[in-house]
């Protein structure tokens, strides 16, 4: 395999978690094939040759303040070949950079959703420049962590299979949020301060309980098989009170956590027994309806019977008939995740032989 010279912009729990696994990939293939040369949070670098062992307290001591413009200067007095950016952030300021990455020799592997759910005219821009520069674009991460779900969705639609419709849990925060409210007492409120801790939720847990990151993963899937859909068509049942979204500060919110225990434990009250509450998403082709919602659940269902950060995609086709495909497995993680990442970067490293 060809080496690949990697920059990593992102060292919170998928980030850091995949620079470990970089490195224990290197030392069990007794290769450099995955060379980092820089890893990055917001506003700091570490720029070294093979740089993931010992990488944190380097980045402690050594790191300095950069622009990309270092980071190009840095791949290129170093005549590396091979270059890719890691996406390890959730921000919507670094997805500005893809183009201006890929112009600059870069392929690009994300986690990060925004890039593929902003305008669709910035959705198609990106793809004609990566076809007019030759880079490659992965992002299995984006829907359902390291479960294959886009590429499985690729390859239905590619061969030709008539997809009716996806439909399940696409978030693994808040299946797990759901799972332990449904089974334990304690607080909603309780169970998020867990959830994040685990590294399940988005840095913005908002970002999970507004909908609104399922309503990414939806999107993302409907244009993997060629819906032109922009995000705002996505209809979304937020769980979030009004007066704890928009205007308010993450800190804010944080301290204002407890306030959604009263609607949770409603939702719970009205429960029937053997029913649990779901957050569910469906992608109806037929329709080209998109739509995120909290739903009353049967513990017997296959949506219902979920454990853990499980997410659940049933993909109903035209060959699967009234028996859907069903892909399971923990949606939300910072090791699953990581490794799907790393499969992204290994699927490229592949490809450039
Ligand atoms: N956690 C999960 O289970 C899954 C996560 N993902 C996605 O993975 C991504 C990362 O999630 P997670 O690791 O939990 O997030 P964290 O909040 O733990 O880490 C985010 C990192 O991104 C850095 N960052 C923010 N803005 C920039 C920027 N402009 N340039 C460079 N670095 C920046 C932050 O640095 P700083 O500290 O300086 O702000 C921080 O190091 C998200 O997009 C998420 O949606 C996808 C699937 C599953
Ligand atoms: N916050 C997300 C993480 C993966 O995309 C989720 O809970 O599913």
């Amino acid at each position: 395999m060809s080496q690949i010279n990697i920059a990593i912009f992102g060292i919170g729990n998928v980030g850091s978690t995949l620079i470990k696994q970089i490195a224990e990939y290197n030392k069990k293939t007794t290769s450099n094939t995955l060379n980092v040369f820089a890893i990055a949070n917001s506003k700091l670098v570490l720029f070294e040759n093979n740089a993931t062992g010992g990488w944190s307290a380097n980045f402690e001591t050594k790191s300095t303040s950069y622009t990309l413009e270092d980071v190009y200067a840095f791949a290129k007095a170093n005549s590396y070949k091979n270059l890719l950016a890691v996406d390890v952030t959730a921000s919507s300021e670094f997805v500005t950079n893809y183009i201006d990455l890929v112009e600059h020799g870069f392929h690009i592997v994300t986690a990060n959703k925004i890039a593929n759910t902003l305008t669709y005219d910035f959705y198609q821009e990106l793809r004609d420049i990566l076809e007019v520069n030759q880079k490659k674009f992965l992002y299995e991460t984006n829907v359902g962590a390291g479960l294959p779900i886009i590429e499985t969705i690729k390859n239905l639609y590619e061969s030709g299979e008539e997809i009716h419709k996806i439909r399940g849990v696409f978030s693994g925060s808040l299946s797990y949020l759901f799972n332990t409210f449904s089974e334990e007492e304690k607080s909603f409120s309780e169970i998020l301060k867990e959830a994040d801790a685990l590294g399940l939720t988005e840095p913005d847990a908002r970002e999970d309980l507004s909908g609104k990151d399922v309503a990414r993963k939806l999107l993302i899937l409907g244009r993997e098989v060629g819906l032109t859909k922009e995000f705002k068509d996505v209809k979304i049942q937020s769980l979030v009170p009004a007066a704890l979204n928009g205007k308010t500060t993450l800190s804010q919110f944080r301290e204002s956590v407890k306030t959604l225990d009263p609607f949770f434990a409603e939702s719970k009250s009205k429960l029937g027994s053997g029913e649990v509450l779901r957050h569910v998403g469906e992608l109806n082709l037929k329709t080209s309806k998109l739509e995120v919602k909290l739903v009353q659940e049967s513990k017997t269902t296959a949506l219902g019977q979920t454990k853990g950060a499980d997410a659940i995609f049933e993909i109903y086709t035209k060959s699967y008939g009234d028996q859907p495909l069903v892909i399971q497995g923990a949606g939300a993680g910072k090791a699953v995740t990581a490794r799907g990442v790393l499969g992204d970067i290994l699927k490229i490293a592949t490809s450039l032989n």
